[in-house]
């Protein structure tokens, strides 16, 4: 059971929030990483003329991020990245048909574009990470991963090395993501995309603020619908018209993400179970579930949702009703968390605390909660209301406004009925 507060720590809390918002100005450099090398701090902020190196998917948001680029000035690279092997005929990857449509941007461009092969990075660094998270009943997240292993850790490193600054230029790299970066008062702040509907922070929260140093974003203050309208004012219809990517490129809808997980994960069928241990179905393998989610078992007249999973006995807990209270929880904990800026000073005191704005989920409106340190990477989430559907392996992430500060995976949750 996670510690109760009182009322003297909540008045903590805001006095340390007031301390928090101080210690904002000073410049600080975090967020580990695992094995990669780490950009040098750029001298100043981007200006034209620098050069870019930009991530390109052959999605629009990238070939719309490469137009506008080079109208500032920019001399633009496109780099794109292989991450799966076509030759696995279990994927369903287009990485050819993405790669001609990277090229044919560039060549109307008229700027460069290289392929750089992360297969087996991709493959160890998230891939197997992923497929080991879902055999042990978590749901992972692994386009985080890949943001923080992959595109701003392993592609970045490269990018950087092959394209040192010239003297007195600087070399950037840059995505299409919708996410700002804020170089005011010398530290490098991800905050959240203009467009709310597409705010891609929550999927940079666990990348560190010396890889964002050389990072751009240039869709960041632009909603999706203008950034069609450049695309489609370009010529870029065809681009327009693909579908939009999943983040695991090779996996093509998600609806069919557990029958692809499948070929990949030794899981056995075995019992649904309601709250009591009786059993009501039986599940197709642990690994295809996600907390909160239709159980798609046929038993009585209720629809069943899942709210938990025993690895140990192999058992999927499900319980009638979308509104169930085993579906929700206020609280959870959680690890390997990671501040973008470094840990607030406040949190390493004795009962400190910060109330942020948080988010279990991407496609969820945050809410308020207080974070308050446990162990070193460890944090105690309490939120002001309760969340349906909180599963472990997913990220918490917060938020201070739109100013992202990082986040943790969600390692245990206080479910009061389960
Ligand atoms: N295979 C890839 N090679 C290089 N960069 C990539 C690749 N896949 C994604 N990116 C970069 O990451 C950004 C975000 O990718 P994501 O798939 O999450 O979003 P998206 O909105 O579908 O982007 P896009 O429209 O550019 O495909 C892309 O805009 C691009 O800059």
């Amino acid at each position: 059971m996670l510690a109760h507060r009182n009322a003297a720590t909540s008045i903590a809390c805001r006095f340390f929030n007031s301390l928090y918002r101080l210690h904002a100005s000073k410049p600080t450099i975090s967020g580990k990483r695992c094995s990669h090398t780490l950009p040098s701090i750029p001298k100043r902020s981007p200006s034209p003329g620098d050069s870019v190196i930009l991530a390109m998917s052959g999605g629009v948001d990238s070939s719309v991020s490469a137009i506008l680029l080079k109208e500032q000035g920019y001399k633009v690279q496109g780099v794109y990245m292989r991450n799966w092997d076509t030759s696995d005929e279990r994927g369903v990857c287009t990485s050819e048909e993405d790669y001609r449509d990277v090229q044919s941007v560039c060549d109307t461009l008229d700027i460069p574009c290289r392929r750089i092969d992360f297969t087996k990075e991709y493959w160890n660094q998230v891939f197997q990470k992923t497929l080991d998270d879902y055999e042990r009943g978590v749901t992972p997240n692994p386009d985080v991963m890949c943001n923080r292993e992959i595109k701003f850790g392993a592609l970045l490193e490269r990018c950087m090395s092959s394209s040192p600054s010239a003297a007195g230029a600087e070399t950037w790299f840059a995505t299409g993501h919708y996410a700002r970066i804020d170089r005011s008062k010398g530290v490098t702040k991800l905050l959240r995309g203009l467009d709310a509907s597409k705010d891609q922070s929550y999927y940079l929260s666990a990348v560190g603020e010396q890889a964002f140093s050389r990072v751009m974003f240039p869709l960041g203050h632009l909603p999706k619908t203008r950034v069609k309208e450049l695309a489609l004012h370009h010529g870029l219809d065809s681009i327009v018209k693909k579908p939009e990517s999943m983040g695991i490129c090779f996996v093509g809808k998600r609806a069919k993400f557990a029958d692809f997980l499948a070929q990949y994960i030794h899981a056995p069928p075995g019992p649904a179970v309601d709250l009591h241990d009786n059993i009501i179905g039986q599940h197709r393998g642990l690994f295809a579930y996600t907390i909160g989610q239709g159980a798609h078992i046929h038993h009585g007249t209720e629809r069943w949702f899942v709210a938990g999973k025993d690895v140990a006995s192999n058992k999927l807990i499900c319980v009638p009703g979308t509104d169930h209270p085993s579906l929700f929880a206020n609280r959870l904990t959680a690890r390997d968390w990671i501040w973008i800026n470094g840990e607030p000073p406040e949190l390493s005191q004795m009962n400190g605390c910060l109330v942020l704005d948080g988010q279990v989920r991407y496609r969820q409106s945050s809410i308020k909660c207080t974070i308050t340190k446990t162990s070193e990477s460890h944090y105690d989430v309490k939120f002001v209301s309760s969340i349906r559907g909180i599963a472990s392996g997913q990220n918490v992430v917060v938020w201070n406004g739109d100013w992202c500060l990082g986040g943790g995976i969600i390692d245990t949750i206080d479910t009061p009925t389960l």
